[in-house]
């Protein structure tokens, strides 16, 4: 039940407007995996799933759904034919390994309705929720996502890599992706404004229409990890017509309340957010560290705080589980019907 066939510009605000002004984003993919037992300690972190647990996958979506999230992220996030190439598979298994992360989000889409339709009973009270829109977004993480060293939350790449460089590495992904059925393209991570130019142009060169949001992954209130201002990266996104959200992921709660201050002064399209635990990831052991002198609090009860201040999508990103999406969901819509365990 996607939003197909409606103008780019009103795609974002039709949806909201169906789901009472706001949208409840998955949580942490990568996360929930390792939870099921995934290994993923690996040059492809969760992609790894896409070439043997695609159960897995379809598995934590299907948790996502059921915590209320109405737009789910697909598995793609570091999955790239350059990096499937470099495990070994052809070009096309590559392809289709990207088209397959669409489809198994799409699979559990299909059967969450179908359950909804012969189970009211584990859902949530009001009817109208158990039927409401959900959007698949296609994930793309950033070059440094397939550098595989924790490059997102760096966002130096280096004078030798352009804009031009990270066209070419994203496009053939990035058309696949939107060819593959995915309601929207979810750009995330974004450590740095060249990024999101690379995206912006091309998106337009390609002509692709399916809508798409840019997140950034920020180190402070006001700057995205590589030191470039949340304000001029944000005002990238808003002078792109493809873009339909513009907001923060993967970044500390600490610092969304400023995020979303800054973002609102550069663009009036809806603004996400879904922040991560407030660790921080050594990439070394793919392992994730308490941040030294700050305690991150769970940022369910700030939910209200953010909305205030702007923002009309919440969800969570690393380290954050299908119960800190039911209680945003909780926080939105009311009490879901079973509690979280
Ligand atoms: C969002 S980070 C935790 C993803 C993993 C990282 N690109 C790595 O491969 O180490
Ligand atoms: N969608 C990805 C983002 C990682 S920063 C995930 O949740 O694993
Ligand atoms: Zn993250």
């Amino acid at each position: 039940m996607g939003l197909e066939g409606k103008e780019t510009s009103s795609f974002m605000r039709d949806f909201l407007e169906k789901s009472d002004g706001y949208g409840v984003i998955d949580g942490g993919f990568a996360t929930e995996l390792e939870r099921h037992g995934a290994d993923i300690n690996d040059q492809l972190w969760s992609a790894k799933c896409l070439i043997s647990s695609s159960h897995l996958v379809r598995r934590v979506h299907l948790d996502y759904l059921d915590a209320g999230a109405n737009i789910i992220l697909t598995a793609s996030y570091q999955a790239t034919i350059q990096g499937f190439e470099a495990k070994g598979f052809s070009r096309e298994k590559g392809e289709a390994m990207l088209r397959r992360s669409v489809e198994i989000a799409r699979e559990a889409r299909d059967i969450y309705y179908d359950r909804c339709t012969k189970d009211s009973s584990d859902f949530m009270r009001n009817e109208k929720y158990m039927k409401r829109p959900i959007l698949i977004a296609a994930s793309v993480g950033s070059y440094g996502a397939y550098l595989a060293d924790g490059s997102e939350y760096v966002g130096d790449y280096g004078d030798a890599v352009t804009v031009q460089t990270l066209k070419d590495f994203h496009r053939e992904r990035v058309k696949i992706l939107a060819e593959a059925g995915a309601d929207l393209i979810a750009f995330e991570t974004i450590p740095n404004k060249l990024e999101a130019q690379a995206y912006a142009e091309l998106l337009e060169e390609e002509g692709i229409d399916t809508p798409a949001w840019f997140s950034f992954s920020c180190k402070d209130e006001r700057n995205v990890v590589s030191g470039d201002s949340i304000f001029e990266c944000a005002s990238v996104a808003d002078s792109c017509g493809q873009v339909v959200a513009v907001g923060v992921n993967c970044t500390a709660p600490r610092f969304i309340h400023g995020l979303i201050s800054s973002i609102k002064k550069a663009t009036s399209k809806p603004v996400l957010v879904y922040p991560n635990s407030g660790e921080t990831y050594i990439a070394e052991s793919n392992q994730w560290v308490k941040s030294s002198g700050v305690a991150e609090d769970d940022f369910v009860p700030y939910i209200g705080k953010w909305r205030d201040a702007g923002a009309s999508l919440f969800g969570g990103c690393c380290r954050t589980t299908p119960c800190t999406i039911r209680g945003i969901t909780e926080a939105i819509y009311g009490k879901l019907r079973d509690k979280c365990t």
